[in-house]
């Protein structure tokens, strides 16, 4: 199974928001990591033939998307970033619902929602209206929603968005779970969502993908960048030293982490740390989201 970008552009007006993306993915999750406005939705959006390419091609196993639309749809599974709900409607009506768009039969439709409302916790709801549920109970059932015809492609756009810590993980693990034999693409720009499931990081930038790497070889790129220190004095004092990644205490110490800008120039007694995927997103997003240091100040 391979879906293939090749040149894919996207303008809108004057907005590049997809520059030339050329990408290859086979069975596998694919964390599609940027900062706001890098074309993550865009990108997504394209896959799922919900907008049209200003230049560039899909391929699905080697055929061009809008020539077989109705097969390729079939076997396409995607969340939304934003609610597709209806509210007025119970939670098992609108899988039925969903499932009769997917062109599924009826007794298939009741099974496999069955199934998806026992693992995603949502089975003592099934009779209720959507908007009875809370925040976390919906983002669980448009990921049930986007199962539902058991994908070979899952297109999961911030699908932890909103979510508590707590849910974030169960939702995370359900996404691992789920994932054999597919190609899932997740989009998110929260490190965590994606670094222990995904086989593959995806960092997009402006519209442009500037890494596609698995993420140990994303981090060991950054090996001797990042460096840690026991440090109680204002942080300004470190800034001409690189950037502050996060500050976190240990016993009753405080560390900064640092990701540097000439390796060979630590702060006084500052030693290297194995760099994280956190740090990564700084280390390539550093000019596209300010970091605030009010929150980190001492
Ligand atoms: N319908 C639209 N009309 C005009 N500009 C758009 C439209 N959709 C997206 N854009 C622009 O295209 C660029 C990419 O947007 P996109 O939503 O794909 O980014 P994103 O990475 O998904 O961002 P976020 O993390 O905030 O969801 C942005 O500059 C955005 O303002």
């Amino acid at each position: 199974m391979l879906l293939e970008m090749k040149n894919l552009c996207k303008t809108y007006g004057e907005t590049i928001a997809l520059d030339r993306l050329n990408l290859q993915l086979t069975p596998g999750i694919y964390g599609l990591l940027g900062p706001n406005g890098a074309g993550k939705s865009t990108l997504m959006k394209l896959i799922c033939m919900l907008i049209q390419p200003t230049d560039g091609i899909v391929l699905f196993d080697g055929e061009d998307i809008r020539m077989h639309r109705n097969n390729f749809l079939d076997c396409l599974g995607y969340m939304p970033q934003h609610s597709c709900l209806y509210p007025d409607f119970t939670v098992q009506e609108y899988l039925y619902y969903v499932g009769s768009l997917k062109g599924m039969h009826k007794k298939e439709v009741a099974l496999r929602a069955e199934e998806l409302l026992l693992r995603t916790r949502l089975i003592a709801m099934k009779k209720d209206k959507i908007q009875t549920l809370s925040g976390g109970m919906q983002q669980r059932l448009m990921f049930a929603q986007a199962l539902l015809n058991d994908p070979e492609i899952l297109i999961l756009d911030e699908p932890t968005a909103g979510l508590d810590p707590q849910k974030r993980l169960e939702l995370r693990n359900l996404i691992a779970e789920y994932s054999k034999d597919k190609i899932i693409l997740l989009a998110t720009h929260i490190v965590s969502d994606i670094e222990l499931i995904a086989s593959q990081i995806l960092l997009l930038k402006k519209g442009k993908l500037i890494k596609v790497d698995p993420p140990g070889a994303l981090t060991s790129q950054l090996t001797s960048k990042v460096c840690e220190i026991n440090f109680s004095r204002p942080l300004k004092e470190l800034e001409p030293y690189g950037r502050i990644s996060s500050i976190y205490r240990r016993k009753e110490d405080i560390f900064v982490r640092l990701i540097l800008n000439d390796p060979a120039i630590l702060p006084p007694q500052a030693s290297f740390v194995y760099p994280t995927l956190e740090d990564v997103y700084l280390y390539y997003f550093n000019d596209e989201e300010e970091v605030s240091h009010e929150h980190f100040s001492l």
